[in-house]
């Protein structure tokens, strides 16, 4: 049995009362881990005929399924890479259904990263509506970036700033608000030793502070009717119920809709906090479109690679930062007073009389959009080699071709001479 600190023992009594001994002995059980599928890359049906890591369904979420990591590694699986699906605490998976997202929804993940809630907001958009995606820490936000582009994501702004800067942004602009709070991590014991050692009651107390901050910046981003979720993976009462309650004693707008604890004794997860709000206040709204100038010569070379090797045309709904240019979301909000990593679709680099797709791009497309794909089925070892930036030969000269694996595409090269040359990026190549 680990070893809690005994102050962290003493207030969950409190809470838990005869329930006590059952919630101390999940912790002689193994963790949980979870898998949530994409469902913009493969269909729940076609996904569980592929038969992988003898999944099982985690009853609250229609696109999650556990599976045992000491059977299989999920996160090695070339579909991983693809963006099929996500690995994600089961628990955590119940955050974003609280949200019940509709097609076209503006949508705001206030501390996003490394993206399991942003990421699950982007399958169910859809590729509509719009996910602004915000993460504090500039290190952090790396893999944000990351998850979010291997998820396929052209709806989507990444930002970096804190909440008030937010607020000042985006006062009165989203429909769905998720605040998944940083925390002192309770629910993270059984998975990460660390956890426990870094754990104190002060922390406690001051994580309690930037929620409560956190939560009234992100009220004041809702619009009249909106929904904001709340969501912790602790399980003080500090820094869920009372930060709540207050929120809700002090904002009469404010309606709490519902709130759920999940627990690792009654429950098969880690455990988690999740509340509902409904905002009722009218809020002013002063957010301005994103101002686009329309390009033409200077993207030529864009032009000129998407007749050759696409099959689409994209809108000019265009912007270049440099020789960067991207594809901005249908509705683009102006945020050029933030810090931002992304704005939208990445689409590439325009470079002298060429133009290089980014990786962004090849997980974004569907492969009938690409001229040329070269599939590789999942049992074959070639995909790990091009995963590994090995060349592969094709025995063709097509020019930019997407790699595949089970058809959905999962980065460039590009071939002549017989020969694929490898684009897939240097720092996402596998070692092993
Ligand atoms: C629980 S984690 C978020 C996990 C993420 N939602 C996911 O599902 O992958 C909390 C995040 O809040 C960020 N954070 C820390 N302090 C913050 C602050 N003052 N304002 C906003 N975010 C903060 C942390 O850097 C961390 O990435």
């Amino acid at each position: 049995m680990i070893s809690l600190p005994e102050k962290f023992l003493e207030d969950v009594k409190v809470i838990l009362q005869d329930e006590y001994e059952e919630f101390i002995d999940s912790y002689n059980e193994n963790k949980t881990t979870g898998l949530r599928l994409n469902t913009m890359k493969m269909s729940k049906e076609k996904f569980q005929k592929l038969n992988l890591f003898d999944l099982e369904q985690i009853p609250w979420t229609n696109e999650g399924f556990y599976y045992d990591e000491s059977v299989c590694k999920p996160g090695k699986n070339p579909l991983h890479e693809a963006g099929v699906y996500y690995l994600q605490e089961p628990s955590a998976m119940s955050v974003v259904p609280k949200l019940d997202i509709q097609k076209g929804d503006r949508v705001l993940d206030m501390c996003a990263a490394p993206g399991g809630k942003s990421t699950y907001i982007l399958s169910q958009l859809d590729d509509t509506g719009l996910l602004v995606s915000n993460e504090i820490n500039p290190i952090r936000i790396n893999a944000l970036g990351e998850n979010l582009e291997r998820f396929g994501a052209r709806n989507c702004i990444i930002t970096n700033t804190d909440s008030t800067r937010l607020r000042k942004a985006f006062t009165g602009y989203f429909d769905k608000i998720v605040i998944d709070a940083p925390c002192s991590g309770e629910g993270m014991f059984r998975k990460d030793p660390f956890a426990i050692q870094d754990w104190t009651y002060s922390k406690v107390l001051e994580c309690q502070s930037i929620q409560k901050e956190i939560i009234r910046d992100g009220y004041k981003m809702l619009k009249k009717g909106g929904i904001l979720v709340y969501s912790t993976c602790t399980f003080s009462r500090e820094e869920n119920e009372d930060v709540i309650e207050e929120f809700i004693a002090e904002n009469e707008g404010a309606v709490l809709i519902e709130k759920e604890r999940l627990w690792p004794h009654k429950i098969k997860g880690e455990g988690h906090f999740v509340a509902k709000i409904q905002k009722l206040d009218d809020e002013d709204c002063r957010v301005k479109e994103m101002k686009l100038k329309k390009l033409n010569n200077e993207i030529k070379e864009y032009r000129n690679f998407e007749k050759k090797f696409l099959n689409i045309n994209l809108d000019n709904r265009f912007m270049l930062r440099g020789d960067n240019l991207y594809l901005v979301p249908d509705e683009c909000p102006n945020v050029e007073k933030l810090k931002v990593l992304r704005y939208g679709l990445h689409l590439g680099v325009l470079k002298k009389n060429r133009f290089e797709p980014s990786h962004a791009l090849s997980h974004y497309l569907k492969p009938e959009q690409i001229k040329y794909v070269q599939n590789i089925e999942l049992n074959d070892e070639t995909i790990f080699d091009y995963l590994r930036g090995n060349v592969i030969n094709t025995g063709e000269s097509r020019g930019w071709v997407a790699v595949a694996v089970e058809g959905i595409p999962i980065g460039w090269g590009k071939e002549s001479n017989g020969v694929l040359k490898n684009h897939y990026p240097k720092g996402l190549r596998i070692k092993y």
